[in-house]
Order: C-alpha cells, then sequence, then structure tokens
C-alpha cells in the first residue's frame, strides 16, 4: 500500500497552518508536505512534526514572488544567485525538520524560440542544489507541471522535458516529481509512463482531474494506479495535493477505502 501524505497547503484549510499538523495525523496521514516553510519557525514546525509524530516528506525551495504569480526562478538567468540563497535556506529548514525531499520548480519562460538561456541556467542551478543536498543525504525533485490549465508558460510541462533536464544536469540525487494531476492532463497514459519512469521518480503526487479534486471526482482510476505502483514496488511517498470540494475530511473517502480494502 502507498504511503500517503498530506500536503498542508491545499488539504486541511479548515484549520489555522499549524492546527494542520494535527489533523493529518488523526485523519490517518504519516506524512505531510506544503508548498513552502518559509512563513514559519523552523522550530514550531518541528514540534508539530514531533507531536503528532509525522515525518516531513518534502516542500519547495524557495520559487519567487508567488503571490505575484512567480513559479519557481531555477531558469530565469537573472536570478542565480537569489536562487541559490535560496537553496541555502531551504537546507537550513530540511535539516531542522528532518525532510529527505526538496523539490525544485523550474519557473515560467514565455519565450518558447528563446529558451536555451533558461535550460543552461536550469541545468546549473539543479547542479549547484544537487551538489549541497547530496552530502546530506537529501534528494532534489524536479517536477513536470501542466501548462494547459494551471501554469501557462511552465518549462517543465511534460515528463519528457523534466527527464531532459535530470538527466544534462546528471546528478544521482536529482530525481523526478510525478503529479499524477499535471501528467493527466499533458499525456495521459498514466500506469505505462509510472511504469517507464519509477526508476527516476522520487516523489509522486496526486489530484483527480478535471477540477483537481479528491480521488472519485473525476477521471482518473486511483484504485488501479495505486495498485499499479505498489506492483512496481514503489517505495517513496505519494501525496495527496488537491483542492477539497467539500471539506477535507468528507472528502477522504478514498483513503478509507483503500485502507479497508488493504485489510480485507
Ligand atoms: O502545483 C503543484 O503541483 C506543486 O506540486 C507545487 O508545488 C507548486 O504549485
Ligand atoms: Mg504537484
Amino acid at each position: 500500500m502507498p504511503r500517503f501524505a498530506a500536503n498542508l497547503s491545499l488539504l486541511f484549510n479548515e484549520y489555522p497552518f499549524l492546527d494542520r499538523f494535527g489533523a493529518a495525523a488523526a485523519a490517518g496521514f504519516e506524512g505531510v508536505e506544503y508548498l513552502f516553510p518559509y512563513a514559519w519557525r523552523r522550530e514550531d514546525l518541528a514540534e508539530k512534526l514531533q507531536q503528532h509524530r509525522l515525518t516531513q516528506v518534502l516542500f519547495n525551495l524557495p520559487a519567487g514572488d508567488w503571490e505575484a504569480g512567480e513559479r519557481g526562478i531555477a531558469c530565469l538567468p537573472d536570478r542565480i544567485e537569489e536562487f541559490r540563497e535560496g537553496v541555502f535556506q531551504a537546507l537550513d529548514y530540511a535539516r531542522a525538520l528532518d525532510c529527505r525531499r526538496l523539490n525544485c520548480l523550474a519557473g515560467l519562460w514565455h519565450d518558447v524560440d528563446q529558451a536555451r538561456p533558461a535550460w543552461d541556467t536550469l541545468v546549473e542551478n539543479l547542479r549547484f542544489a544537487a551538489d549541497l543536498l547530496a552530502p546530506e543525504g537529501i534528494t532534489l525533485t524536479v517536477e513536470a507541471i501542466n501548462s494547459r490549465v494551471d501554469m501557462p508558460g511552465f518549462l517543465l510541462d511534460t515528463s519528457a522535458r523534466a527527464m531532459t533536464a535530470i538527466n544534462a544536469c546528471g546528478r544521482d540525487n536529482v530525481l523526478l516529481q510525478y503529479d499524477l494531476y499535471h501528467m493527466q492532463i499533458m499525456e495521459g497514459d498514466l500506469c505505462r509512463s509510472l511504469s517507464r519512469l519509477c526508476p527516476h521518480i522520487g516523489h509522486i503526487q496526486f489530484a483527480d482531474n478535471p477540477g483537481r479534486h479528491e480521488p472519485g471526482s473525476g477521471e482518473i482510476h486511483f484504485p488501479v494506479v495505486f495498485a499499479h505502483l505498489d506492483r512496481l514496488d514503489y517505495q517513496g511517498w505519494v501525496s495527496a495535493e488537491y483542492h477539497p470540494l467539500a471539506g477535507t475530511e468528507a472528502g477522504l473517502g478514498w483513503l478509507h477505502d483503500f485502507k479497508e480494502t488493504q485489510c480485507e
């Protein structure tokens, strides 16, 4: 059975942020992730993890001005210094939270005919981050995000593009973050691509499509996909990263169903 984590930026929004840890643990999650930890004190986050016996599964490197619409700065040639400072900041938090995975958002790049500078910058930045994180035993993940609905202009919008960056970077501790929701929009054929990419996957996230809501609300057959991950012997975390339709707890039927079938 996959190890399920809850993304606290999207789930349990009924509670103030620091109360979401307890709510996730009470709902049966063993791990948590969120977009960014930087607005909170490391000590407060670490205390919540310890109090509720939760694993900090992952969070993102600083990704620029999120409110202003930025979605990562790793591919931006004029932001290299800021990217590198961000890696140090993320490492500080990762140490305090004993977090073994950090995700890098490549960023938006709208000039498709002139993408070379973005790719070169991204690959150099990935190498810089990977080399800093490797001695700490931390994996750097690179996420492919759909450019059709959620992030028009995102540089790495297919698994092939993300793998091109990962291969060009050439570091063993850089792996793919495979988000079922984004890949369903861009590529489909989820089970076959999971089979092919499994050795390169460092983290999985999910939401149903369309709508980015809980499993069962859309077109993805999650029991089949989760069983497929077991067959592939995928050992990583699988994180719920969706907008609950009618309250987080009310939308956890998929988790309860799944746990029940494992007990039968
Ligand atoms: O949107 C996603 O799928 C992400 O995982 C993320 O971290 C940035 O939005
Ligand atoms: Mg995601």
